[in-house]
């Protein structure tokens, strides 16, 4: 049996969140994609780990406490006398939120396959990545394609969120980048808003068939936001709900969404269940400020889920 449930590799970012819209007043946070997901993942029950490099300064300490705190294992964090710990903003306005960034030449995006020895992909049942993983600086994509040869070569299976940011890669780099590790992944999760970027169409179905025709054989799970996601296993297509809430910040909803999907199919969940309590997560996680802080639980998925059951 393996060690691990969930090892995710990517870039961790200190958060600086406004939490009054228009005002300069911001809240101290974590963020990063990948981070978020595995502690979203962590605290539904999973058994997880987390792959990057942070930089030997206060920030990074507290990322490594974070990760403890949340019964995320280390050993295959890297530190870096040389590099920082990136960060970024959230400012919140008509539109949702947008992200400013402070990152260029962090530890993390100078990461290469060398942070791959520790061997924890070989003890993972689940490896998960990102486009923004990849979209960080060239080693780190080299290290995602690295760390996905790892997964087949042991037998774990791949999962990868299309999570594209425009700032960070150009459109046509991050199709063609996209597009390869969509096809080596065992569950591709892209959310519609990306997909329109890269497809043109902001259709669901055709999107669906844009994904397969390139040439993406596992499971696909589209994100379509409040209206829910379709499961399309190869075979057949299923539409799940979301779960309504008032949202405040989706800051990390969707890495909430694959962290407690991963998790739960781990724990033995159909897809469609998986996909139906991740959907539940992941609005309960916009209920707060900041993508890390307002995760829920295992019991309070669980109770909203109960209270819709009932
Ligand atoms: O945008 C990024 O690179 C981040 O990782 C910051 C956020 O935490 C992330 O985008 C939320 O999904």
């Amino acid at each position: 049996m393996a060690d691990f449930d969930i090892v995710a590799l990517g870039e961790p970012l200190v958060e600086l969140n406004q939490t009054h819209k228009g005002q300069l007043q911001y809240l101290q946070g974590f963020g990063g994609d990948t981070s978020n997901a595995v502690i979203a993942a962590a605290r539904q029950g999973a058994r997880c780990a987390y792959l990057t490099r942070v930089g030997n300064d206060a920030f990074g300490a507290q990322f490594l406490d974070l990760w403890q705190s949340e019964g995320v294992d280390t050993t295959g964090v890297q530190t870096d006398d040389d590099a920082h710990t990136g960060l970024y903003f959230v400012q919140h306005g008509p539109d949702g939120h947008a992200f400013s960034y402070l990152r260029r030449g962090s530890a993390a995006s100078l990461m290469n396959p060398a942070l791959l020895q520790s061997g924890l992909i070989e003890r993972s049942r689940f490896l998960h990545v990102s486009g923004i993983s990849m979209a960080i600086s060239t080693s780190a994509c080299d290290t995602v394609f690295a760390a996905i040869a790892r997964a087949h070569a042991a037998g774990a299976q791949v999962s990868l969120d299309s999570n594209l940011r425009l700032r960070l890669w150009p459109v046509d780099r991050a199709r063609a980048v996209l597009r390869e590790a969509m096809r080596e992944a065992d569950v591709f999760l892209p959310s519609m808003d990306d997909m329109q970027h890269l497809t043109g169409n902001d259709d669901p179905e055709r999107t669906l068939d844009w994904i397969r025709d390139g040439g993406a054989a596992g499971v696909v799970v589209l994100k379509l936001g409040k209206d829910g996601s379709i499961i399309d296993d190869g075979r057949t297509r299923t539409p799940v709900a979301a779960l309504r809430v008032d949202a405040v910040d989706a800051t990390g909803a969707g890495d909430c969404f694959a962290g407690s999907l991963l998790a739960r199919r781990c724990q033995g969940d159909s897809w469609e269940d998986a996909v139906r309590y991740a959907n539940a997560a992941a609005a309960l996680s916009t209920l707060g400020y900041g993508a890390v802080d307002p995760l829920p639980r295992a019991e309070q998925v669980l109770e909203r889920l109960k209270l819709l059951a009932g």
